[in-house]
């Protein structure tokens, strides 16, 4: 187990605050699925932000992964659900963690699928380095480092607040 601490309502609340400064007037919020869509869910709410709870988009990386051969039809396969025109919008995507950035890379692949927004910029709760890819975000709460061998992972517990735990996927119990 490592010593790092986050406070991820704390950051939530960062995020909260940098999301308000990145949206234009025709902005929308995009969640990638999962840890983004819940982050992306509570914003739309405390930003009280147009189209109600349900105003957001939820968008799924899995049919463009280039890890689709080893991942494939994974859970959020589906997942993705724009309930507002793309054309034209704003977009502010919002993830919990930025690495590598293949993700990200999957997610705007599938957004274009959708239409031709007039611009995507990207907030995430953590950027962790380790990028493989040019991608940047607009507003990250945190930019941390950590050892390749560790992923950091967001919980949404049943009463919606946030937590983060770093763990050792290939040492379960260190
Ligand atoms: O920059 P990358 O190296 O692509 O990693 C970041 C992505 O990894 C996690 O998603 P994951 O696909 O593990 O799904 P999850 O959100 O359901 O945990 C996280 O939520 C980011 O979307
Ligand atoms: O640490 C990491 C790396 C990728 N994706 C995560 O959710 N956490």
């Amino acid at each position: 187990m490592t010593m790092l601490q986050l406070d991820a309502e704390a950051l939530y609340a960062e995020l909260r605050e940098g999301v308000r400064g990145l949206l234009k007037p025709e902005g929308a919020l995009v969640g990638v699925w999962s840890g983004g869509a819940w982050l992306a869910e509570r914003l739309q709410k405390d930003l009280g932000l147009p189209g109600g709870d349900k105003g957001h988009g939820v968008i799924s990386s899995t049919l463009h992964r280039d890890d689709f051969s080893e991942r494939g039809l994974a859970a959020g396969t589906d997942a993705t659900r724009l309930p507002f025109a793309i054309d034209g919008r704003h977009i502010v995507l919002i993830d919990d963690v930025l690495y590598t950035g293949r993700t990200l890379r999957a997610v705007i692949n599938e957004l274009f699928d959708f239409g031709r927004p007039a611009s995507v910029t990207l907030a995430v709760l953590v950027d962790r380095g380790g990028r493989e890819l040019p991608m940047a975000a607009a507003f990250a709460a945190a930019r941390i480092v950590l050892p390749a061998t560790q992923r950091l992972s967001l919980a949404r517990a049943d009463d919606g607040h946030f937590s983060f735990t770093v763990t050792n996927p290939h040492h379960p119990h260190d």
